[in-house]
């Protein structure tokens, strides 16, 4: 193997788009996170490149096209990450990220080292259709991250394909499709005929075409922005009417998805009441909706990705238990320690089925939703999608295969994006169950649950790596004793339920608290949020 390391994205101590030197200490550790690596843009050159090398080697190990994204999703502008997306369109193998940590984690003259040890362990074969597919979010910093990871691919010669800006959903759709062509048809063009034909479908099916009502849209200022024009663009006029907020500024800055479900605030500008509004958040993966009850007020009633799973569930439920299949398919729901509690008590009550939990991060949900023939899942957030089996997928097209059927379910399941969340696909689902049940959004807010009052504070920390917690992440086991102070807190204040636990994407520990009441909530997670600082 003969390598020549491209010396402006290789060093830990790297050198920026604007040739500025940014040294970092070899002690600092980076990781693979909940999502891939996160970091400030300008320490990333070196972990681009590597980790473009590692996707490239990934590809050629499974002669697969491999994905990698250029994002820092709901983060700050100035912030950027990359993350490798495997063949299927589904996030890295967790064995694999070990690999990408070892690799960003060691000084440069070690570097070529590991890689030729990597090498020999992994079987590298003739890997003819061996390619990395890259695509950037609207960061300025993205274009140099991915000439880096481009560099990286070029180590291990893999062709090195740049699609330029696309929302991740969108780099993980064409992904697929490269290794699965029957998934749908190729490039952007094919994710909108895709995803717009299946809207359109089922929307012959609805049994009220009533005239749409006015969505307002916040793009966070970010890819989705021109992304959702597209798509909606190549819808037929009369079915949205939409108001694009939030289209150019400052990425995620006071608008989007995050900003919206953490203070359950109105992004800038401010909606108008009665309005139905909804939000991406910077990637394009995530999905909220809200609305104002009193434009005086920046507050707002917000409807996040536990009311997006319920509504999803519902339907799905109700749909095969009409087609008589319902007793032959298995059905999850998937959520995690921050699914409001009483999202999942309906979902255990009315819907009858037991919500599964599992740790912080979609990889971990969607892992779990797979197991069943339909696997819904959502963090609480706005990031989910539904999972469909090949054995619903056969059940509801009667075996045929020739002409698509003319049934809900299945033009439902061909517009879900059912590789990752996908903001921009579970919008129009949305938007499709809000008429196919007559609901305006408020309905779709007070029909179902109410949410449990709650509160998630976000604590800067220096160091995350001292708190830890158990595998479901709703206990702190170290440091000692932390998490005994929090359950005096509990009980003390008569709440529901608190937990601490530190962020696999930014230098914090989230707390969230949740209570029968809503200043025992926000009581209770200042508390927890002091015990936090305290510590740090
Ligand atoms: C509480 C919360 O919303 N956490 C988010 C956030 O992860 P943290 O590890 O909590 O920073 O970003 C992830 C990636 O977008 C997302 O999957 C996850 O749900
Ligand atoms: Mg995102």
């Amino acid at each position: 193997m003969t390598m020549s390391i491209d010396e402006r994205f290789n060093r830990r101590s790297n050198i920026d788009h604007n040739g500025q030197s940014n040294p970092l200490d070899d002690t600092v550790k980076i990781s693979y996170g909940t999502a891939g690596f996160r970091e400030k843009a300008e320490v990333l050159p070196f972990v681009a490149l590597r980790v473009g090398y590692l996707a490239a080697l990934r590809s050629r190990v499974l002669n697969k096209a491999i994905g990698l994204m250029i994002t820092a999703s709901h983060n700050p502008q100035c912030d950027n990450g990359v993350k490798i997306v495997d063949p299927n369109g589904e996030m890295l193998a967790s064995e694999w990220e070990n690999h990408a940590t070892m690799l960003v984690s060691i000084p440069d003259d070690e570097l070529l080292r590991e890689m030729k040890k990597l090498e020999e362990t992994l079987q590298l074969g003739d890997a003819k259709e061996a390619r990395v597919i890259c695509a950037v979010d609207t960061r300025p910093s993205g274009q140099h991250l991915a000439d880096a990871a481009k560099a990286g691919a070029a180590l291990c010669n893999v062709d090195f394909e740049f699609l330029g800006l696309l929302t991740t959903p969108q780099l993980h759709y064409a992904v697929r499709v490269q290794n699965d062509p029957a998934f749908g048809p190729p490039g952007e063009d094919g994710y909108y005929t895709k995803i717009g034909t299946a809207f359109r479908q089922f929307y012959e099916l609805l049994p009220n075409k009533s005239s749409p009502t006015l969505l307002m849209l916040d793009c966070a200022n970010g890819v989705g922005a021109p992304k959702a024009r597209k798509l909606f663009d190549a819808l037929p006029k009369n079915l949205m009417e939409v108001d694009f907020k939030n289209e150019v500024g400052e990425l995620n800055h006071e608008c989007g998805a995050d900003f919206v479900k953490i203070c359950k605030q109105s992004p800038v500008p401010t909606c108008i009441e009665g309005v139905r509004c909804a939000s991406l958040d910077g990637d394009a993966d995530r999905l909220v909706y809200f609305y104002s009850k009193n434009s005086e007020s920046k507050n707002v009633i917000l409807l996040d990705g536990d009311k997006i799973a319920v509504l999803f569930a519902k339907f799905l439920i109700e749909e095969l238990k009409e087609a008589k299949v319902f007793d032959q398919l298995t059905i999850g729901i998937v959520q995690t320690a921050y699914a409001n509690g009483a999202s999942s008590a309906y979902i255990k009550n009315q819907l009858g089925v037991d919500p599964i939990f599992v740790p912080t991060g979609v990889k971990h949900l969607h892992h779990e939703a797979m197991k069943y023939d339909i696997g819904v899942y959502f963090e609480a957030n706005g990031h989910g999608t539904i999972c469909f089996s090949d054995h619903f997928k056969s059940l509801i097209s009667g075996g045929e295969t020739s002409s698509p059927p003319k049934n809900r379910l299945y033009w439902f399941s061909q517009l879900i994006n059912e590789v990752v969340g996908d903001a921009l696909a579970d919008l129009l689902a949305v938007e499709l169950l809000l008429k196919y049940y007559g609901w305006t959004v408020e309905d779709w807010a007070n029909k179902l649950y109410h949410d449990a009052p709650n509160i998630q504070i976000k604590v800067p920390v220096t160091d995350r790596s001292i708190f830890q917690t158990t595998w479901d992440e709703t206990r702190l086991i170290a440091p000692l004793g932390l998490q005994d102070k929090i359950d005096h807190l509990v009980n003390e204040l008569g709440a529901i339920r608190a937990f601490a636990r530190p962020s696999g994407t930014e230098k914090t520990v989230r707390v969230y608290a949740e209570a029968e009441d809503a200043e025992v909530a926000n009581k209770l997670g200042e508390k927890v949020a002091e015990i936090i600082r305290n510590f740090n």
